[in-house]
């Protein structure tokens, strides 16, 4: 009947989704919600040749992707790294991006997420 079965998710998803929604929770002004469009940042699609935003990143999480947590980092950093090469210093989007990577570096240090009961002791 084409109804999309809800797929059982495993450990790793469940915890890189955890992680995912407290990032998306420091992201206020919604900055990295979506792919960046050369019609709000002229020429971006020619500077930045590998694009990353929290929306790809959920569907990367559900089509499984990653497959450990430093690879789900790894395009934490790109996407930050993005914003960081295209916008200038002063500009409150490298601000943001270099605020963000520290606040997900924060919530997924290996001693942070023992203490909130989300990995092995
Ligand atoms: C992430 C990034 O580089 C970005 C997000 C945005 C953005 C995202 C949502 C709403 C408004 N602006 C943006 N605008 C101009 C230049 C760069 N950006």
């Amino acid at each position: 009947h084409g109804r999309k079965l809800k797929q059982d998710k495993t450990t790793l998803q469940k915890l890189l989704e955890y992680i995912h929604q407290a990032i998306e929770k420091k992201d206020t002004q919604k900055f990295f919600a979506w792919p960046v469009t050369d019609q709000i940042a002229p020429g971006y699609s020619l500077v930045i040749s590998q694009p990353m935003d929290l929306n790809s990143m959920k569907h990367n999480i559900e089509n499984h992707i990653y497959s450990s947590l430093p690879q789900y980092m790894e395009d934490i950093q790109l996407m930050c790294r993005n914003a960081m090469v295209y916008n200038r210093p002063e500009t409150v989007y490298y601000k943001a991006a270099k605020k963000l990577l520290h606040a997900s570096l924060k919530i997924t240090n290996a001693d942070k997420l023992r203490s909130s009961h989300l990995m092995l002791p």
